[in-house]
C-alpha cells in the first residue's frame, strides 16, 4: 500500500480566536484533497477550541507534551490530557524545542515513546543546522536524531517523521527538491539498515522549511517526500494549495 500524503500546519506560537476563525474559514471553503491527511499543530491554549470547530477531515495536534502522565511539572501538559480532550496527535522534537528550549535527542525520544504508549500519534522532527550542513554532517545528524528514537520505540506505525533543515525554517530558503530528496532517501536507508525493510517502506517522511504554494508541487513529486510540515504558510490561504500539492 502506498504512503498517504500527510500535510501538517504548525501554527507555532501564533493565533488568536479571530485569526483561528479566518484560518478555519479558508480551510472549510477550500477543496482539500481527500487523499491527503491534514493535521493542524495548534498552541495548547487553543486546542480544545480548534478541536470543537474544525471540520471532521482535519486532525488537530499539540505542539509538545511531557514524558509523564501527571504531577509537579508546572507549565507542561501530558499525553493523557491531550487524549482527554480528544486530541490524537502531537508534534515532538521540533527544532525550536531543540534549539531554543534545549531539548536533547534523549528527552525527545522519551517523549515520543511516552506519547505513543498513551495512544497519541506523533510527528517527530529532525534536521541539521546550517553549520552542520556546511560541515558535511547532515546525514550523520538526522541519523543520530532518528537513532535516539529507535532506541526507545519498536512500533513506528503511528509515527510520521518530519525532516526540517534548521536553515530552511522561517528563512524563505526552501531546500531544493533534490536536496530534500537526498536526505529523505538517506533516512529511509537508515530505517532499512537499522529498523526493518517494512518500516523503511511504510514510514511517512515530511519535508519542512519554508514550504510555500510556489515550492510545494516540485517537492511533492519527490519519491521519498510524503508530505510537508508547514509553518508560516499554514496561517495563510495558500495552505490549501500545499495540502493539494499532489492533486
Ligand atoms: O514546523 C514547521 C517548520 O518549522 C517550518 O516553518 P516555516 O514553514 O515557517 O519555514
Amino acid at each position: 500500500m502506498g504512503r498517504k500524503f500527510v500535510v501538517g500546519g504548525n501554527w507555532k506560537m501564533n493565533g488568536s480566536k479571530a485569526m483561528i476563525g479566518d484560518i478555519l474559514k479558508f480551510l472549510k471553503e477550500g477543496q482539500l484533497n481527500s487523499e491527503t491527511e491534514v493535521i493542524l499543530g495548534v498552541p495548547a491554549i487553543y486546542l480544545d477550541y480548534v478541536k470543537s470547530s474544525v471540520p471532521a477531515n482535519i486532525e488537530v495536534a499539540a505542539q509538545n507534551c511531557y514524558k509523564v502522565d501527571k504531577g509537579a511539572f508546572t507549565g507542561e501538559i501530558s499525553p493523557l490530557m491531550l487524549k482527554d480532550i480528544g486530541i490524537n496527535w502531537v508534534i515532538l522534537g521540533h527544532s525550536e524545542r531543540r534549539q531554543i528550549f534545549g531539548e536533547s535527542d534523549e528527552l525527545i525520544a522519551e517523549k515520543v515513546a511516552f506519547a505513543l504508549e498513551n495512544g497519541l500519534k506523533v510527528i517527530a522532527c529532525i534536521g541539521e543546522t546550517l553549520e552542520e550542513r556546511e560541515a558535511g554532517q547532515t546525514e550523520e545528524v538526522v541519523c543520530r536524531q532518528t537513532q535516539a528514537i529507535a532506541e526507545k520505540i519498536t512500533d513506528w506505525s503511528n509515527v510520521v517523521l518530519a525532516y526540517e533543515p534548521v536553515w530552511a525554517i522561517g528563512t524563505g530558503k526552501t531546500a531544493t527538491p533534490e536536496e530534500a530528496q537526498t536526505v529523505h532517501k538517506a533516512i529511509r536507508e537508515f530505517f532499512a539498515k537499522n529498523v526493518s525493510a517494512d518500516v523503511a517502506n511504510s514510514i511517512r517522511i515530511q519535508y519542512g522549511g519554508s514550504v510555500s504554494g510556489a515550492t510545494c508541487k516540485e517537492l511533492g513529486k519527490q519519491p521519498d517526500i510524503d508530505g510537508f510540515l508547514v509553518g508560516g504558510a499554514s496561517l495563510k490561504p495558500e495552505f490549501v494549495d500545499i495540502v493539494n500539492a499532489r492533486a
